[in-house]
């Protein structure tokens, strides 16, 4: 590989320019001024603000940044503090109201991706805030050679700089696919999943690769510890928690294929704007500076750090938020089509609707009940409840493909017969407004509703989004079980044994 560890300087020292949120053009001007290493379709992205592939995502990131200005969402996206205004999800909540304002924060910002958008800075951001918090948990922590490092304090200040520069942060935890019976050492090259090849007085130097990072149009990537290490040491050249500005030397994201193909927001609405990118991110000796590095070699630490910090749970609420959001967009969706094409009065077609608002109704209860059962936790933060999360992160993978199913069961033959905005524009415009029009609507407003539809469902944007559903939170398998792991049934496992031998009046 080649060794970039003599440009290291190039990161420059983490200091805040700014103090709180920024607007949208500040985002784009940010991120023309120090563009990601994207690569795709093998070329280097020079500016993702202009690049056909990334321009409209980098646009709609920049729709979420100006919310932050915007009076009707100022308030509701944002928090004061000390005289600055910061995004609502750096806020540490101390109360149940203050958690109640953040999933309304969530809530607010999924809806301006119909909760499409998975990996909006707020998942990120939240996850910082619980760390930061928790930063005295990486105090444990120390490298193996002579730098004395204050991992905790690292955390604590990095917090305070994403924040304080409104950065958005993408995130990479998994080692690459190669062969999931060994473990990272095992592999053909032992810098195949992401290792540390040495510390000297700079930082620490990495090699290898992650498997996927959503939103590689970001500032700066996170590689928080995870929870996939398979090492049975107690020391592992693979565990580590960093963070890294997505230009540095030797960093490559390599994107998959765009699915925003160019196409106008009439005809693919939601792929159009919310295509977030997923990147295979390759580190060719990377230099992370000192004082952005949180934990090293410590498999133990590293696997607990999540439930450590308690980031897992916050994160987990502002999924629970985004996906009520996402939820009320089918309801409101298949509700849509029903209307447009009369079908309201067959019994099935209302049981079909009827299932969406039953998954909407358990999110939403889910959400509640986190807030209702959030206690403090040792680092003095307002923690939703993990039995109602659990239930929510378990629950909705497991349904969600039934989503898209009833889009498709509901609007049938009108999902794949939709001429695109050039067709109704062209030649045949005429009997495309007189044969596809709705029993409510025109036929612009039917296509519309339907390419929206068809978007969600059936498109390659569709597609990924059913895919990312079942895993953006891990592997379901293992998610099951980790929840058998950690529930504790022993009170019901006393109550049957108690009632097996209850000795009553009945024979
Ligand atoms: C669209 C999308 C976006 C994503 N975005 C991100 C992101 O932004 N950041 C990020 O860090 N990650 C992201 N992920 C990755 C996500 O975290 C992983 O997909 C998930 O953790 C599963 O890991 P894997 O994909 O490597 O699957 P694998 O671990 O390779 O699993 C493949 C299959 O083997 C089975 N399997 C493998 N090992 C075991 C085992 N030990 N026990 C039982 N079964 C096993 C699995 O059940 C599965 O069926 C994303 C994934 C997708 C699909």
């Amino acid at each position: 590989m080649t060794t970039h560890v003599t440009q290291g300087s190039a990161i420059s020292p983490m200091h805040s320019e700014g103090k709180g949120v920024i607007t949208g053009q500040q985002f784009l001007d940010r991120l023309r001024k120090s563009p990601p290493n994207l690569f795709i379709d093998g070329q280097q992205v020079q500016d993702p603000t202009t690049h056909p592939a990334t321009k409209n995502m980098a646009a709609s990131l920049a729709g979420l940044y100006d919310m932050q200005f915007d009076p009707a969402t100022r308030d509701q996206v944002t928090y004061e503090e000390g005289g600055h205004r910061y995004g609502m999800a750096f806020m540490v909540p101390r109360t149940k109201e203050d958690l109640r304002r953040i999933g309304e924060s969530h809530r607010v910002r999924a809806n301006y991706g119909l909760g499409f958008l998975g990996r909006a800075p707020d998942y990120m951001n939240t996850n910082l805030m619980a760390a930061g918090m928790g930063a005295e948990y990486f105090a444990q922590c120390q490298p193996e050679g002579d730098h004395k490092v204050d991992f905790a304090g690292n955390m604590r200040r990095y917090y305070e700089f994403v924040r304080d520069n409104d950065l958005c942060l993408t995130h990479a935890l998994t080692n690459p696919q190669v062969n999931r019976a060994k473990m990272a050492s095992e592999m053909p090259d032992p810098y195949i999943a992401l290792g540390i090849v040495e510390e000297n007085d700079q930082g620490v130097v990495l090699r290898g690769a992650r498997m996927m990072a959503t939103l590689p149009i970001a500032d700066e990537l996170l590689v928080f510890p995870s929870t996939v290490l398979k090492e049975n040491a107690d020391k592992s050249r693979y565990a580590m928690g960093f963070a890294v500005p997505c230009n540095a030397p030797g960093l490559s994201f390599q994107c998959r294929e765009p699915i925003d193909v160019g196409r106008p927001t009439e005809d693919h609405p939601l792929a159009s704007r919310f295509d977030e990118q997923d990147a295979f991110v390759i580190f060719d000796d990377v230099l992370i500076p000192w004082e952005r590095v949180f934990l090293l070699y410590d498999v133990n630490l590293a696997n607990k750090a999540y439930a450590g910090t308690d980031a897992v749970l916050h994160m987990a609420y502002q999924v629970v938020n985004l996906k009520i959001a996402k939820t009320e967009a089918f309801l409101g969706t298949a509700q849509s089509i029903v209307n447009a094409i009369g079908s309201g009065g067959f019994q099935h077609v209302q049981s079909k609707i009827a299932e969406i608002i039953i998954m909407l109704e358990i999110m939403k209860a889910l959400e509640v009940a986190a807030v209702d059962g959030a206690t403090l936790n040792r680092y003095g933060v307002m923690t939703p409840a993990r039995g109602p999360l659990d239930a929510a992160r378990n629950y909705y993978p497991g349904v969600y493909a039934r989503l898209p199913e009833l889009l498709q069961y509901l609007g049938a033959s009108g999902i794949i017969m939709m001429p695109s905005k050039a067709d109704r524009e062209g030649p045949l415009g005429p009997q495309i407004d007189k044969f596809l029009q709705a029993g409510n609507a025109t036929a612009e407003e039917r296509l519309k509703l339907f390419r929206l539809a068809w978007d969600m469902s059936m498109s390659a944007f569709g597609g990924r989004q059913s895919l990312y559903e079942k895993f953006f939170f891990g592997d379901p398998v293992r998610m099951h079980s980790a929840l058998y792991e950690v529930y504790d049934s022993s009170e019901y496992v006393g109550r049957i044994k108690a009632f097996l031998n209850r000795k009553d009046g009945a024979q």
